[in-house]
């Protein structure tokens, strides 16, 4: 029986999604596992489960012998090293929808909640006071809300806001004016000029060096007096040394935290001020949320174990699933055409000219190139390259990749990927595409045409286009015990050389191979190849 693959769960994730873990893999459950220890064990395992809390660096990574896919029950991938993870190609996945309606939620609760003193009040009337003098508060009725970042979060946000009547501005400067129209928000080309405008500002971008601190002093100065602010992001987006200067000033009359600039957060300074709501990080915190989340990344970790390819992943082009479904076909004839190349030719490869045409092109294609570049360089480096990394492993080999798309395929084949791999001499040429039954097919190579499976044992040579060199060859690998399941045979211009591609059921022995070198009219050695 195969021994199951394991992984190890970091942080509380729902029981739904453990379950289904359980249902393929050897799974331990660790939540709150301190680092050493996991450091000391992470080897073992072949999947890693994280939250926002373990933070999956380098140092981990590096001592990660087994690891394939780190998946992020959740959206920010801040507390992950992506570059470290594709370096030693390890599949990041994440879950960016599974969570978006609970954030949004928790931003306008902390919205309301903040312009309302609720929290404040209820510590105070709890306590025993009966007091409502100092916990007026102000409508969101006709005020402007200020959103930076109108992604999946931020546009939620805003269409939940239009619902109060709120005069809804925002700053994005990575999306196109239709997404602002499509969501009712007058765009704003600074940040600037949301914050003169801005009533509230709510931020809802992922957090890296260009958005940490996004909101600082020199912001605040020109916002409206009384402004009031609302983080349910990540912790430091709004500069907390900022925040603490206006309320102290008055510039700043609530504010609503759900994150921190470090978490866990205990004895924040904040903490201290009752204008300002503060909840542990609790955006993705409903039941809801926590089960598509748990569901969705065991899903993607169990597929990422298999081989598959996965929907969410970080360190890969994203593409649609139905998109996917659709390319899926033509992701492994790219890559059993890259596998060519190294079982037939051992000279280093300079550069490759990819032309992809026909209806294929309306796709996103950089994942066939991607299938193609891990399929070229696996016979070299074996189970080093992953779809991750191939890129960067291509990189690193300087092998130069240029991508043409033309909307016409040249053949008379709907779709058709061209390749032409070149090398200090010369240059191999290869054109694929897919049969009805959805296989891969080599359809021509260096000029020859012809249309052979990419599949199991592939007997590849060339021939004098003569009577009779066919006969001996298939007599000796009959002779061999090589039971021949397809044959195809192409020339360019009769009597001259032409081609064999033999699909055979099973691997031909070196001694047969060499014995083949010896009939009369094959030229060269012949190739056997291995998809
Ligand atoms: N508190 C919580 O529990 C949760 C927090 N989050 C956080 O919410 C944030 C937003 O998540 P999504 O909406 O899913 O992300 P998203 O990727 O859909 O949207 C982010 C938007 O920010 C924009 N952006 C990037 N840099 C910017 C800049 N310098 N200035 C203005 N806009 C900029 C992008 O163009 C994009 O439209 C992330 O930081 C995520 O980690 C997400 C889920 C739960
Ligand atoms: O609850 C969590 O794991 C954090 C959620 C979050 O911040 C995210 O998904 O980005």
């Amino acid at each position: 029986m195969m021994e199951r693959k394991r992984v190890i769960v970091s942080e509380r994730i729902a029981e739904e999604g453990l379950q289904l873990l359980r249902s393929e893999l050897d799974v331990d459950y660790r939540d709150g596992i301190s680092r050493s220890e996991l450091l000391d064990i992470i080897d073992q395992y072949d999947a890693l489960i994280v939250r926002s809390v373990t933070q999956v660096n380098e140092e981990l990574v590096k001592k990660a012998t087994r690891l394939k896919v780190v998946g992020r029950a959740g959206n920010g991938i801040d507390n992950i090293d992506v570059d470290a993870c594709t370096r030693y190609g390890i599949i990041v996945a994440n879950t960016p929808d599974s969570n978006t309606i609970s954030a949004a939620e928790q931003t306008i609760s902390l919205l309301l909640s903040s312009v309302r003193n609720t929290a404040w009040a209820n510590d105070v009337l709890k306590a025993g006071t009966w007091d409502r003098k100092p916990f007026r508060g102000t409508e969101l009725y006709g005020k402007t809300v200020g959103i930076v970042g109108l992604g999946r979060i931020g546009s939620m946000v805003a269409t939940r806001l239009k619902a109060f009547n709120m005069n809804v501005i925002a700053y994005d400067p990575y999306i196109a004016d239709e997404r602002f129209e499509r969501f009712g928000a007058e765009k704003k080309n600074t940040l600037e000029e949301l914050a003169q405008e801005a009533d509230i500002i709510t931020v809802h971008t992922p957090r890296n060096e260009e958005t940490m601190h996004l909101i600082n002093e020199d912001i605040l100065a020109v916002a409206k007096n009384g402004v009031g602010l609302v983080n349910c992001a990540r912790g430091g987006i709004i500069k907390e040394s900022a925040i603490i200067e206006g309320l102290e000033s008055g510039k700043i009359s609530s504010v609503g935290l759900d994150v921190f600039e470090k978490e866990p957060a205990t004895g924040n300074p904040l903490f201290n001020y009752s204008r300002v709501v503060c909840t542990p990080h609790l955006g993705a915190d409903t039941y809801e949320a926590q089960k598509r989340v748990g569901e969705n990344i065991a899903e993607q970790v169990i597929l990422a174990l298999k081989g598959g390819i996965v929907p969410n992943v970080v360190n890969l082009p994203s593409v649609l699933s139905e998109e996917l479904d659709y390319l899926r076909p033509y992701i492994t004839l790219a890559e059993k055409m890259g596998n060519i190349y190294y079982q037939v030719e051992k000279t280093p490869i300079s550069r490759v000219e990819i032309t992809y045409s026909g209806p294929i092109t309306i796709n996103e294609t950089e994942m066939l190139t991607i299938g193609f570049l891990k399929g070229l360089l696996e016979p070299v480096l074996w189970e080093k390259v992953k779809y991750v990394n191939a890129r960067l492993m291509a990189d690193e080999r300087g092998i130069k990749i240029y991508e043409r798309k033309e909307e016409q395929s040249p053949k008379r084949y709907k779709n058709l990927l061209n390749i032409k791999i070149f090398n200090q001499d010369r240059e191999m040429e290869l054109s694929g595409t897919i049969s009805r039954a959805r296989n891969p097919l080599l359809v021509e190579i260096n000029g020859y045409e012809t249309e052979a499976d990419l599949e199991g044992y592939v007997l590849m040579m060339q021939n004098e286009d003569r009577p009779g060199v066919i006969g001996t060859l298939t007599t000796a690998l009959g002779e061999a015990g090589v039971n021949i399941a397809a044959m195809k045979v192409a020339r360019k211009t009769k009597g001259e050389t032409a081609i064999m591609i033999l699909n055979v059921d099973n691997k031909i022995e070196e001694d047969t191979l060499k014995a083949l070198t010896r009939i009369d009219g094959l030229i060269g050695e012949p190739k056997l190849l291995h998809f």
